[in-house]
């Protein structure tokens, strides 16, 4: 890797992860396999994710004696999706955090001229003080991200992570060079960008495999 604040990228490369993803990318992999994939990735990131949550300790009677135990002390966590497919990453978080509550927020690419345009956003009133995960699939140029950070930063959002399955460099540059403190986790970072802007080699387009639009 080489950016800078490279501290707040996470490229999360568990061997069983690497296996899916080359599933995931492959051209004739159908979309039941496709959603399949993309939730159980989802889910083995977010184990990454919640590295750093904090515990407390507790004391729980086996049958045998008292164990001293940790528990994840109580915090209030947040995904948002980035609409449409952010959606498939949504159930593998909810595997592991089924406490956490869903905001969600629609976004489109122009295929002109490759920006997002803001469509649908449906948060929980409390999102402010919640620790937020942005999800979705791909992180091309990153406005789409881009557009959902700041959106969640003047809803005065303030723990805030951004969870990708690929990346490409560009966007994570974006990412990092335009918000101070958000954290970026990826299984890949790719090569660059086409003259279409899709991440190259990538997966084509995610939320057309996810729900068979194409
Ligand atoms: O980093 P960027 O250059 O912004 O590109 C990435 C965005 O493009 C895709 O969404 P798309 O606009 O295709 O919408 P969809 O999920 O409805 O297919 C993808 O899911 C990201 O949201
Ligand atoms: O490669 C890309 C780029 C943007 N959106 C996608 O779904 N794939
Ligand atoms: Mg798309």
């Amino acid at each position: 890797m080489a950016f800078e604040n490279e501290e707040r990228v996470v490229l999360v490369d568990h061997p069983m992860v690497q296996h899916k993803l080359a599933i995931l990318r492959d051209k004739t992999t159908p979309s039941k396999q496709f959603r399949e994939l993309v939730r159980e990735l989802a889910m083995f990131e977010t184990f990454e994710v919640t590295r750093d949550l904090p515990l407390e300790e507790v004391f729980v009677e086996t049958p045998v004696a008292e164990a001293k135990c940790k528990i994840v002390k109580g915090r209030k966590m947040a995904i948002v999706p980035i609409l449409r497919a952010g959606l498939g990453m949504v159930e593998g978080v909810l595997d592991l955090v089924p406490a956490a509550c869903v905001g969600h927020l629609g976004m489109e690419r122009d295929e002109q001229t490759h920006r997002p345009r803001e469509y649908y956003a449906k948060m929980p009133k409390d999102i402010a003080d919640r620790d937020v995960l942005i999800v979705d699939p791909m992180l091309a140029t990153g406005g789409s991200s881009l557009a959902a950070i700041e959106y969640l930063r003047e809803c005065g959002v303030k723990s805030l992570k951004l969870m990708v399955l690929v990346a490409a460099p560009e966007g994570i540059r974006a990412v990092l060079d335009a918000d101070p403190d958000v954290t970026v986790y990826t299984c890949a970072i790719d090569d660059g960008l086409n003259d279409a802007a899709y991440i190259v080699p990538g997966l084509g387009d995610a939320g057309d495999r996810i729900f068979g639009t194409k």
